[in-house]
């Protein structure tokens, strides 16, 4: 595997490159639901590229981008074993040598949920994620469904801006007893690991719920994901929606709508962890 930091190194490299090219972008801190991604990127393509960048344009200014758990040498380990060729981890000045005057914006689909709590936070996505996109050239580019919105943004940029990269969403890793895989549980006290797991368990019930059709209406469902939420210790709700996936709009009939994203983001302690479902109907 070859660990590549500088733009120039990483074109030589492109230009040679058996295809097709996958791209796995992370932000590091390497985890089994990073390497599932990967693992599939592996299986489906001839060059495997996982990006590690914490990207500072994607965090606002009160949020952990100085504290975000890094260690490269760790992950250089973790994505050789997992099956990457290339390891492309640029240095913030590597891939902003000047403050942008340009950037993405995905307008509608970042309205709510993580956009709404987190103010330009898709921008940042956006813009990043087109960077590497230029710089590597994908063809095909892997994205974890615990990051839904984010795949429905990318998605929707990259139909909007004709980019020509296959997008793939890949499904939540979680722990043994539920708790979706994030670099950020390692924030997380013994006592909030504990009560971290409100949040799965609330959609696994909300998902019983909407199997046996108690629902109508998309805030129905949502509702009783804050109510759950909302009466652990400890846990302050940031948002619970249901909305139709990938439009992310508001569900007014379960009976009309193929697919849904049930949503929740909460506080434990001060750790901001989100988790979610996608109910789809059978045809
Ligand atoms: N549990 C998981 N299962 C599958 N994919 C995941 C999981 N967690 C993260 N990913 C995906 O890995 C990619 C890189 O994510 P990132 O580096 O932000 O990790 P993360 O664990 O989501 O970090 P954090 O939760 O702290 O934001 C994203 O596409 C993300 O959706
Ligand atoms: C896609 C991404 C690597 C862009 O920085 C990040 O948002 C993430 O890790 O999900
Ligand atoms: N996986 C999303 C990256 C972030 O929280 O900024």
């Amino acid at each position: 595997m070859e660990v590549i930091s500088k733009q120039k190194q990483l074109r030589q490299r492109r230009s040679e490159a058996l295809q097709p090219v996958g791209l796995v972008p992370t932000m590091g801190y390497l985890h089994e639901g990073h390497l599932s991604l990967i693992r599939r990127a592996r299986q489906e393509c001839k060059t495997v590229v996982v990006s590690i960048y914490v990207n500072p344009l994607q965090f606002g200014p009160n949020e952990d981008f100085e504290h975000y758990p890094r260690d490269l040498e760790r992950d250089l380990s973790l994505a050789q074993e997992a099956g990457a060729d290339w390891v492309f981890a640029p240095t913030p000045e590597e891939m902003l040598p000047r403050p942008l005057v340009t950037q993405v914006m995905v307008n509608e689909l970042t309205d709510r949920l993580c956009g709404a709590s987190r103010p330009g936070h898709f921008d940042g996505v956006a813009t990043v994620v087109t960077q590497l996109f230029n710089l590597i050239q994908p063809d095909r580019a892997y994205f974890g469904l615990k990051d839904a919105q984010q795949v429905a943004v990318i998605q929707r940029m990259v139909e909007d801006l004709h980019m020509p990269v296959i997008i793939v969403p890949c499904p939540t890793l979680r722990e043994p007893d539920g708790l979706a895989m994030s670099s950020r549980n390692v924030y997380l006290s013994p006592t909030e690991r504990q009560r971290a797991l409100i949040l799965n368990r609330a959609l696994q019930e909300a998902t019983k719920r909407w199997e046996a059709g108690e629902w109508e209406k998309g805030e129905e469902a949502a509702a009783y994901l804050a109510d759950m939420i909302t009466s652990e210790a400890g846990v302050t709700l940031d948002y619970a929606e249901v909305l139709t996936y990938p439009d992310l709009e508001p569900v007014e009939s379960f009976d009309q709508s193929k697919a849904v994203l049930a949503a929740v983001a909460a506080r434990v302690g001060s750790t901001r962890l989100i988790d979610n479902r996608i109910w789809q109907r059978e045809e």
